[in-house]
Order: structure tokens, then sequence, then C-alpha cells
């Protein structure tokens, strides 16, 4: 029976710290202001729009989602991009991963403002997080780390198991573990025999986007299992790992909803409040 690592509670800390703040800026007249970019018509980014607005509307953020066709020209999205870097309302841009295929990702981050950047894309900002320099790495790696702060799991000399190898979440997030000394394995879809890295890891985390790629078969007795992974199936909202499967092998769990991406959230607005000063 695992522990389950409930994101709604380690939101709930954060999201006081973040109501302080903004009734601060309240007071003085000012009001952040958070741009979510969305091309196209992904599933989960979808599903992570909505949250947001609801989820900064509700905190006294304003968000305004700025929604491109998916067959918006490069064009069209940096131009976006530098209309948001300078409106003076805007103090945070999220656009959300993954653009449609025809758009260069590298390009549309190299075009934000590295102080408005708050999913750490732009390449100096990615730069300061793999070399440990800066605390605002993007927004999901943050949130799994924020969830084993809050549950005093310690993953010193521990073996983490990161399946996925995004630059928005697999990559920044061996970064931050290897920075709190763990041993770091990264997964792909090119990986031999995932089944076999997965069962020696002390900590697993699924950020794929694979409805029950982790399967109990894969977890080691006791293991804590996070899971990233934001897929719709029948209308319900799934993770990457078969949960009730595994959740009798694993240690701690993740659910979804309710876990990571609950997290996730928080951070965004915390990190669109981060040139007003440390919360
Ligand atoms: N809960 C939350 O807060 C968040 C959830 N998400 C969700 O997490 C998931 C991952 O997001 P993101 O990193 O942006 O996605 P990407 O699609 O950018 O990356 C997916 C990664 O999974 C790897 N992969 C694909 N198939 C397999 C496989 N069979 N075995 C092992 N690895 C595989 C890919 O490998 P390769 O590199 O070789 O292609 C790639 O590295 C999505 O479901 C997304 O919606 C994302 C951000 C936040
Ligand atoms: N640049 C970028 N950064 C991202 O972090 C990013 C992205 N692009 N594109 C899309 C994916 C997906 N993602 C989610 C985060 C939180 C929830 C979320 O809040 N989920 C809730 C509710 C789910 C529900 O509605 O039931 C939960 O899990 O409890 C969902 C999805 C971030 N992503």
């Amino acid at each position: 029976m695992a522990l389950i690592l409930d994101g709604k509670a380690v939101a709930a800390a954060y999201k006081a710290k973040i109501k302080a703040k903004v009734d601060a800026l309240a007071a003085q007249n000012i009001t952040c202001g958070l741009a979510i970019l969305l091309v196209g018509n992904d599933a989960a980014s979808r599903i992570y729009a909505d949250r947001l607005v609801k989820l900064a509307t509700g905190l006294g953020v304003q968000a305004v989602v700025r929604h491109l066709p998916a067959d918006a020209t490069e064009e069209e999205v940096l131009a976006l991009v530098c209309e948001l870097n300078e409106d003076d309302h805007i103090h945070g841009i999220l656009p959300m991963m993954p653009l449609p295929p025809h758009l260069a990702t590298d390009r549309v981050a190299a075009a934000l403002a590295p102080d408005k950047d708050v999913d750490a894309l732009h390449p100096l900002n990615a730069g300061l997080v793999a070399t440990g320099k800066s605390r605002w790495a993007p927004c999901t790696p943050r949130a799994v780390m924020a969830i084993l702060d809050y549950y005093q799991i310690d993953v010193s000399g521990k073996h983490a198991v990161v399946i996925g190898r995004s630059n928005v979440v697999g990559k920044p997030l061996a970064h931050l573990l290897l920075g709190q000394n763990a041993t770091v394995t990264v997964c792909h879809s090119k990986t031999r025999d995932l089944a076999a890295l997965t069962r020696q890891a002390d900590v697993i985390v699924a950020a794929v986007g694979r409805p029950a790629l982790i399967g109990p078969d894969m977890v080691r007795p006791g293991a804590v299992v996070i899971d990233v992974g934001i897929n719709e199936v029948n209308g319900a909202v799934v993770g990457d790992v078969d949960y009730d499967a595994v959740f009798p092998i694993a240690g701690a769990i993740t659910p979804v909803p309710g876990g990571v991406g609950a997290v996730t959230t928080v951070m965004v607005v915390e990190a669109a409040l981060r040139s007003f000063g440390d919360l």
C-alpha cells in the first residue's frame, strides 16, 4: 500500500504565499499578468490552459490565453511573442509545448524575453538550470521537487529513473535530481529494456504521455512513483502509470489528477510573480 503524494496539499502551501504577495501588489495598484501562448489543439495543453486560467484568476493574477490556429506561421508566432515581450502588463509568458511540428521550437524559445520566460525555455535560462545556477527551472520539474520536499523524500544517493527527455520536463528534472545528489538515469523512446532499468529505481518519474506505460512488473516494491503524464482517455484524465496495479507495490505514488499537475499550475503563477521579488 503506497503513501499517496497529494499534490493539492503541496499546492495549498504555495497558494497561501502567492495570495499574500498578490494582495501586497494590489495595495500598490499592481496586477500581475500571465500570457499563455497556445498554438493548435494539443489535449494536454488545453487541459493545462483551462486549469491555469482558473487558478490564476482565483489568486488575483490576470491570465490571458492567446490562441493561434495549428497552421499559424512561425512569423505569426514570433510576432505574438514580441508583442507579449513588450507588453508591460504581462510579467510571464508560457508557450505551450509541444508546438505544431512545422514550427521551430528553438526559435520561439530564443525569442522570449528571458525575464518573462516562466518555463525556462530560453537557452540562457535552460543553461542556467543545467549548470545549477538558477532556482527558476521549468514549472513541472520544480513541481516534482516540491512534492518530494513536502513529503521529506530525500533522493541523495538514491537511483532516480526519469522516463522522458524533453527540454521542459525530463532533462531539467534530471538536472534538479542530480543537484540533490540522486544517481540519475534518463530513459526515452530508444531505451532498450526500460523495465530492467525502472526495476532498479528507488524513484521512478514517468513523463512520456502514454497511458499505462508503467505497469506493476516495472516497479520495485517500495519505490517512489511520480506520474507526470497527462493523457485523455475516453474523456477522463489519466497519467502514464497504471495506478490501480502499481499502488499496492509502490512505497509512495502521485495520483492523476491531483498529483504533479496540481502543483505545476501553482508553480507557473509563482514564476509569473518572480519579477516582483521573493515570495
Ligand atoms: N503533470 C504536469 O504537470 C505535466 C504533464 N506533462 C505531460 O507529461 C508528458 C510528457 O510531456 P513532455 O515531456 O512535454 O512530452 P514530449 O512528448 O516532449 O516528450 C516525451 C518523452 O517521452 C519519450 N518516450 C516516448 N515514448 C516512449 C516509450 N515508449 N518509452 C520511453 N520513453 C518514451 C520520448 O522519447 P524521445 O525523446 O526519444 O522521443 C520523449 O523524450 C505528457 O503527457 C504531458 O502532457 C507535461 C508537463 C507538465
Ligand atoms: N511549456 C509547457 N509546460 C508545461 O508544463 C506543459 C506544456 N507546455 N504543455 C502541456 C503540458 C501538460 N501540462 C499540465 C499541467 C497541469 C495539469 C493539471 O493541472 N492537471 C490537473 C487537473 C486535470 C483535470 O482536469 O482533471 C491534475 O492533474 O490534477 C495538466 C496538464 C503541462 N504541460
